[in-house]
């Protein structure tokens, strides 16, 4: 690949470069074949002493409990195997911006960036316009930017929200480009450090005015958003407030659609007379005898009203909350879909998505270090990666089922913009306009899918669409994790109920996948979909072991054994590489320790639902439903997240199952230590050893649940779980350890 770049570059070197580097900075390809092959081995050894143990004898009990483990070991390693895949060749990418723009100035594409927000109260309008201007201040030419804001609770203050933000534009477009603000977002601005750079420099008159302007305007949006309506006086000036005159619920009302600026007016120009971009509100319409498809349901509305509108080539979207810290991301995209060597193949550029909440250590291990910083270069190396939703730019034809094909070939596409009537536009996002057609199937996002965006990715690698994953030094976006330990395991749940219903549906990449994308990505796609199956054996694992000390059964090789070795091994090394991988992604030591908790959490809790939902779902009992995050937290719940407290303070029978295998542990390992001692037995965990090992362990990691059950604040865990748990998990020792 190397020599490859270099060849090139003498004749016309490329605007972007998939570097192909083999962990350079960590660990060379041959040292982890041999590291993996050990491992590998190792496992099997494990899975050989299983089979070849079987207990005879009736005190080792029951038979089921052996091959029970058996199973569970036979997943682990096979899961492992595919979690290789995804750390086999990795992928980083530059670009080259200048020769972008040296090259391409003058055939620059649209591009229309789509924000979708569902939900006022735990979306704030403040937050929501914040993205809006970050994203009409991109570094790009703006007669060619077209914002698009969906808004699925149809609220009229969101567009009050948006109404000031267009006029706020005209000032804050033209004070980004002049002292070429960082982020672009006047609120993350505002606060970060560059804005006290720029106070000490002289121009602080400029920045206390336009900060001035940002205050009134905040003000005048959080006064409505308190009261819950917008003034008479606003709305006598703005004649548009009387469509939702019709409105009665956020799931029943018409279709509110408003270009707020029209870039084919004279009027769209911003304080210095430079043109603006297109700025567009939508509420798609809403009936109750229509499902309404959930945030898929909104990108496809809004696909349809914008290729009426400004029909850009690019497609920006990006979650309410994911503001762009990075005002150059638009040409760091382009520099992929333009490339003159392989920007034909390229149907979406992924970029990872960034978190400005998170603590030092993480406590619900939220912004998926790994996995931005291993296993997508991993995916990207093995063919392309996942579209996750937010930060991710589509070619438009592609996302609307066109079969891969030459860039240059669909030019012209945007001339069909910009002819609408708005009765028609609003036409375009009627409940009725899908009915007979292949939307949500094979035009546009898919419907029906939880993790709409991943399914959606897949069906477009199925028809030959390649993806980029590109991880820029500096973060392109910016978003908000759940600060809560529920809100966290119910986003999981979501996640990884939508990666199992993929696997099951008929985009399966188990099956459909073979032969349509390479048998590394369909490993790496496999370990996603499988997350929630991990329930099960991870459930027996820490069940079955801890029981079974208690009641004196020995499961694993004693420490003087040498089949000892491959477990020691195993265990060892696997998780000594997930540390170094951690460490190597940018985190803590304390945070690789809250990682481990939260694998373990999610796979005992959210999994164990979504695999529960699933098999409801198949058997025809309920429908698909999206819960969606909140991005704001009340004051004492903000606090404690900041110390890294772990916040329950509500029942969940998530929390019971996580509080009942906390207690059961710890039951289990007490009662074994005062049966040793009442014994006497020395060497009684010494053929235990092992087990006693992985008992303690689990009472280390669930210190934050015996900690929130003796907790004052309210954030502790409720008394009624606490209760019933101590109920579940001493009758499950005690009912165990009698027959
Ligand atoms: O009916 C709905 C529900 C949600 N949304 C929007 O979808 C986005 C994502 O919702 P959020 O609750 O923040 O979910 P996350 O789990 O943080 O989102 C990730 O996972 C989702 C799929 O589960 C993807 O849709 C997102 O793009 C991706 O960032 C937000 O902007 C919502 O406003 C809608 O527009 N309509
Ligand atoms: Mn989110």
């Amino acid at each position: 690949m190397s020599l490859f770049l270099l060849v090139r570059r003498k004749k016309t070197p490329p605007v972007s470069a998939g570097n192909v580097v083999f962990d350079s900075d960590h660990m060379g390809k041959g040292k982890k074949w041999v590291f993996a092959s050990t491992i590998f081995l190792g496992i099997c050894m494990i899975w050989a002493y299983r089979v070849s143990h079987v207990p005879s004898e009736p005190e080792h009990g029951p038979i089921w409990v052996w091959f029970g483990l058996l199973a569970a070991e036979l997943w682990f390693g096979l899961y492992w195997v595919l979690t290789q895949a995804c750390r086999w060749s990795l992928i980083y990418r530059r670009t080259f911006k200048d020769r972008l723009s040296r090259r391409y100035e003058k055939d620059l594409p649209g591009v229309d960036i789509f924000v979708c927000t569902a939900d006022p109260a735990i979306e704030p309008p403040m937050m929501v316009i914040n993205t809006v201007l970050s994203a009409m201040a991109y570094d790009y030419p703006p007669e060619k930017m077209s914002i698009y804001l969906s808004d699925d609770a149809g609220s009229d203050i969101t567009y009050y929200a948006l109404l000031e933000a267009s006029e706020f534009a005209k000032h804050w477009i033209p004070f980004c480009r002049k002292f070429m603000v960082e982020p672009r977002s006047p609120a993350a601005f505002f606060r970060s450090p560059s804005s006290d750079q720029l106070c000490a420099d002289s121009e602080n008159e400029e920045l206390s005015a336009i900060k001035k302007l940002y205050e009134d305007m905040k003000n005048r949006i959080e006064t409505a958003h308190e009261l819950g309506r917008i003034s008479e006086d606003i709305c006598s000036k703005h004649k548009e407030f009387s469509q939702w005159d019709s409105y009665s619920s956020r799931r029943d009302h018409d279709t509110f659609l408003e270009i707020l600026i029209d870039r084919t007016t004279r009027k769209a120009m911003d304080a210095e007379g430079n043109a603006l971009p297109t700025l567009v509100y939508m509420a798609r319409e809403k009936r109750p005898q229509y499902f309404h498809n959930f945030k898929a349901g909104a990108m496809n509305a809004l696909i349809r009203v914008s290729s009426a509108i400004s029909n850009g080539r690019i497609i920006l979207n990006v979650d309410c909350d994911m503001y762009s810290n990075n005002s150059e991301s638009i040409k760091d995209a382009l520099c992929f879909f333009m490339d003159e060597e392989r920007g034909d193949e390229i149907a979406y550029v992924q970029f990872p998505q960034s978190f400005e909440n998170v603590t030092r250590n993480e406590q619900y291990s939220s912004s998926l270090r790994v996995i931005s910083e291993v296993e997508f270069h991993g995916l990207d190396g093995q063919g392309g990666v996942l579209y996750i939703g937010s930060g991710c730019f589509h070619r438009r034809d592609i996302l609307c089922g066109k079969k891969i094909s030459r860039w240059s070939e669909n030019s012209g596409i945007e001339q069909n913009g910009g002819i609408y009537k708005p009765e028609e536009l609003k036409k375009l996002a009627s409940c009725s306009y899908e009915e007979n057609t292949e939307w949500g199937r094979e035009m546009g996002l898919k419907y029906g899918c939880p993790v709409e965006d991943v399914i959606t990715g897949l069906s477009i690698q199925y028809r030959g669409g390649r993806s980029v994953y590109f991880n820029p030094k500096r973060n392109a976006f910016l978003g908000i994790v759940p600060t809560t330990l529920l809100q966290s395991l119910v986003q999981h749940k979501r996640w990884s109920e939508g990666d199992l219903q993929i696997l099951l549906s008929r985009y399966s990449p188990a099956w459909h996948g073979v032969g349509r994308i390479s048998p590394g990505l369909t490993m790496c796609y496999l370990t996603y979909c499988l997350w929630a199956p991990n329930c099960l054996p991870t459930l027996y694992y820490t069940i079955i072991p801890s029981l079974c000390l208690l009641k004196g059964i020995s499961l694993f090789p004693e420490v003087t054994s040498p089949w000892f070795i491959p477990f020691g091994y195993v265990i060892f090394s696997k998780y000594a590489y997930s540390l170094a991988e951690y460490l190597w992604s940018g985190g803590t030591v304390l945070g690789w320790w809250n990682d481990q908790r939260m694998w373990l959490y999610k796979r005992t809790s959210s999994y164990l639902f979504a695999v529960i939902d699933t098999v409801v779902k198949l058997l025809g009992f309920s429908e698909t439903a999206f819960v969606i995050t909140s991005k704001v937290a009340e004051e004492g719940v903000a606090r404690r997240y900041e110390k890294e407290m772990m916040e329950f303070g509500a029942t969940s029978p998530m929390f019971t199952i996580l509080t009942t295998l906390a207690l059961l542990n710890l039951v289990c390992f007490l009662g074994t230590a005062v049966k040793g001692l009442v014994s006497g037995g020395a060497g009684f965990f010494g053929s235990m050893s092992l087990q006693a090992m992985l008992c303690a362990v689990l009472i280390l990691i669930n210190v934050p649940i015996y900690h929130g059950i003796l907790r004052k604040d309210e954030g502790k865990m409720p008394i009624s779980t606490t209760v019933a748990s101590i109920v579940v998990a001493v009758s499950a020792c005690t009912i165990f350890v009698s027959f």
